[in-house]
């Protein structure tokens, strides 16, 4: 049993090696975790209910899981071809796209559930 679990844990080596990889050197990954710790202070200030945490941590997991995928594209794209080719930029912004979506919609859920009880507090 714990050498079962040792290893389940030892599979999460190369995804965490990944996210710190990726944080060190994907600008907006860093923007995404600024974003991320101030909606959680701005969460705890304004004590969100349980439901709206969750909606809350979907948006931002969504946000990053994105961003990573999309980094993910972006290294193997380069690695397939250096030069300027139509299939590759066509493959990126796609990518990139899946990350302004996901950015749209936790702008729409920060907006639904933080604003109004700023708004009360103004
Ligand atoms: N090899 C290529 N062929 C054609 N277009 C490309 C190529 N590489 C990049 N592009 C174009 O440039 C855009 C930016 O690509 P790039 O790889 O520089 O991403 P980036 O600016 O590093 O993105 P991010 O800021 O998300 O890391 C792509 O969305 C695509 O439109």
């Amino acid at each position: 049993m714990f050498r079962w679990f040792a290893s389940v844990l030892r599979s999460f080596g190369p995804a965490v090696a990944g996210l710190v990889w990726a944080l060190r050197t994907q600008r907006n990954l860093q923007v995404h975790a600024i974003a991320t710790v101030t909606a959680g202070c701005l969460g705890l200030w304004l004590q969100l209910a349980g439901w709206e945490w969750c909606v809350v941590m979907l948006a931002v997991g969504m946000v990053w899981a994105a961003e990573l995928l999309n980094t993910a594209i972006e290294v193997l794209a380069d690695r397939v071809s250096k030069e300027r080719e139509e299939p590759i930029r066509r493959v990126k912004d796609a990518a990139a796209a899946a990350v302004l979506v996901a950015a749209a919609a936790a702008l729409g859920v920060g907006v639904v559930v933080f604003l109004p009880k700023l708004w009360q507090l103004l």
